[in-house]
């Protein structure tokens, strides 16, 4: 065999990288003077599998006349001055935009986000799993991709995240829930709050990141119709009504927990708790606002720091009460005037008359920390404000009368069976546990508490209905020095005005 030199072999080597650089700049430039030519061709491509798709779904007695119309606009395109090259240019316009080229839109996670699904999946393992099952869902050595349906992330963080659980899993166990909830809201991130669905049908549970909700928005006249009001607002999807709302500057719809009274109403009575602090006598100074349009008004204040002072003397106020001999007698004369009310629609059913008008216009009680009155009592051996609110929660519905009860979480305990028994609005607020949530609202929440929780946030339930987040709108004391000027002018404007005072006339009271 001959043997060639290494300079005669270097130098075939050069010209064959020569030759392969040619060639690559050819094709190259040929790329680019065909590449229109490349795109309208897919574009046509495309086209025509769209029309044979679009042919082949037509019923065949309706080809008949289309080809006949086809065939007349073809008919009169060419009769017109420059038609077929306008019909050219058209077809040749879509088919190069049919044919451009498209990036690949990136889909998946990237490697972080492939992580934590990976990492939730892993700690969900020993709640879901069962080692009798032959093929189970979540196992050690098993992938995120077999249980997670949906997620989504925002900068990093899960928002939403739904995954399929084995038919096995007790869902109706409202301990195991809690369980796969606790460890989701870990492994999603404790900073924010989550929403938490579970689908029994399909053996999926959804957790959903929640937005804050709004602490902006302040005593004002919200639009309402007769017998509602506005306990606070909550998320956008629980409730299928919003109100138009000031904040600010600006006027929004905001989602509003609207509490319905009055004698169709299958919830009359409320009951408010929460931890100290944390807004209850804001809540029931926003409904004694609210109410006042409505009808009277009488309020007992137990905790007697007088935050309902400002109300004193205002038209359709009939009295408000701070010391137990005041409470006691208020509340005496409002069992009596319930009952007179109930004489007097029964009366008005019977004889086929209007109900009168001073049986119609409703009536509020709004007692602020009943158990501390019923402590002092106690001491004194008098009897319990609370048993004289039997005749107002009982026949309040329909006699009119409206009863709003506020006492802290602590005192539930003392709270009177009857009062308990007869409130079946029901709002809790502060940071209270799932538990305590429970106990006020007949479910625990659905969401997972806020890392930071303001005045006035909490949960609310009307009856038998879903359990909705809530935040209360700012009401201050307006007397209160630390309130600012417009907070306090914002709650006085609320206040109905006093009318002018006409010789001989008196107002009925306690
Ligand atoms: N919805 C709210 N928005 C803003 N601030 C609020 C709200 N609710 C209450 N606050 C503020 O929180 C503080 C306590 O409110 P409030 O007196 O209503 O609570 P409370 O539960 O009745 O307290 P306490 O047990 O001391 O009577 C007040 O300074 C009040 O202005």
């Amino acid at each position: 065999m001959a043997r060639r030199s290494l300079t005669g072999i270097l130098s075939g080597r050069l010209s064959m990288a020569r030759g392969r650089d040619l060639a690559q700049a050819a094709a190259e430039g040929a790329g680019d003077v065909f590449h229109p030519v490349i795109t309208l061709t897919r574009g046509l491509r495309c086209q025509a599998a769209w029309l044979r798709a679009w042919w082949a779904r037509t019923p065949s007695d309706r080809r008949g006349p289309v080809l006949f119309l086809a065939a007349s606009a073809m008919l009169v395109v060419t009769l017109l001055p420059y038609g077929p090259a306008l019909v050219v240019l058209a077809v040749m316009g879509s088919a190069a935009w049919a044919g451009r080229d498209r990036n690949p839109v990136e889909t998946g996670p990237d490697d972080t986000e492939t992580a934590k699904l990976q990492a939730v999946y892993q700690a969900l393992v020993p709640y879901l799993s069962d080692p009798a099952d032959p093929k189970p869902l979540y196992a050690h050595d098993g992938s995120w991709e077999d249980a997670v349906t949906h997620y989504e992330f925002d900068d990093g963080r899960l928002v939403l995240l739904q995954v399929r659980y084995p038919a096995y899993f007790m869902d109706g166990d409202v301990e195991a829930r809690a369980r796969v909830e606790r460890l989701l809201h870990a492994k999603a991130g404790r900073g924010r709050e989550y929403r938490f669905d579970w689908n029994e049908e399909e053996n999926l549970v959804t957790l959903t990141a929640l937005p804050a909700l709004t602490t902006g928005i302040t005593a004002q006249r919200f639009v309402t119709a007769p017998g509602e009001t506005i306990l606070g607002f909550t998320d956008d999807d629980a409730v299928r009504l919003t109100i138009p709302v000031a904040e600010g500057e600006e006027t929004w719809d905001a989602p509003p927990v609207v509490w319905r009274t009055g004698p169709r109403s299958t919830e009359p009575h409320l009951l408010a708790v929460g931890r100290p602090g944390t807004g209850i006598t804001t809540l029931l100074r926003s409904i004694a606002l609210q109410a006042l349009h409505q009808g009277d008004v009488l309020v007992l204040d137990g905790a007697g720091t007088g935050e309902y002072a400002f109300l004193t003397g205002r038209p359709g106020v009939l009295a408000v009460e701070s010391g137990l001999a005041g409470t006691l007698a208020a509340l005496e004369w409002a069992a009596r005037e319930t009952e007179r009310r109930l004489i007097a629609v029964n009366r008005a059913r019977q004889t086929g008359r209007q109900t009168p008008q001073d049986a119609r216009t409703p009536m509020w009680i709004v007692v602020d920390r009943p158990t501390a009155l019923a402590h002092l009592a106690a001491a004194e051996g008098r009897p319990d404000p609370q048993e004289l609110l039997e005749v107002p929660l009982r026949h309040g519905r329909a006699a009119n009368v409206t009863v709003a009860v506020g006492d802290q979480i602590e005192a539930l305990e003392s709270l009177a069976l009857v009062v308990r028994a007869h409130t079946r609005a029901r709002v809790v607020l502060g940071q209270v546990s799932p538990a305590q949530v429970h106990a006020v609202l007949g479910l625990p929440p659905h969401t997972t508490p806020a890392a930071h929780i303001p005045a006035g946030r909490g949960y609310a339930r009307l009856g038998d209905g879903p359990v909705h987040r809530l935040q209360v709108p700012h009401t201050p004391d307006p007397h209160d020095e630390e309130t600012g000027q417009a907070h306090a002018q914002a709650v006085l404007s609320l206040l109905p005005a006093h009318p002018t005072p006409e010789p001989g006339t008196s107002t009925a009271g306690p």
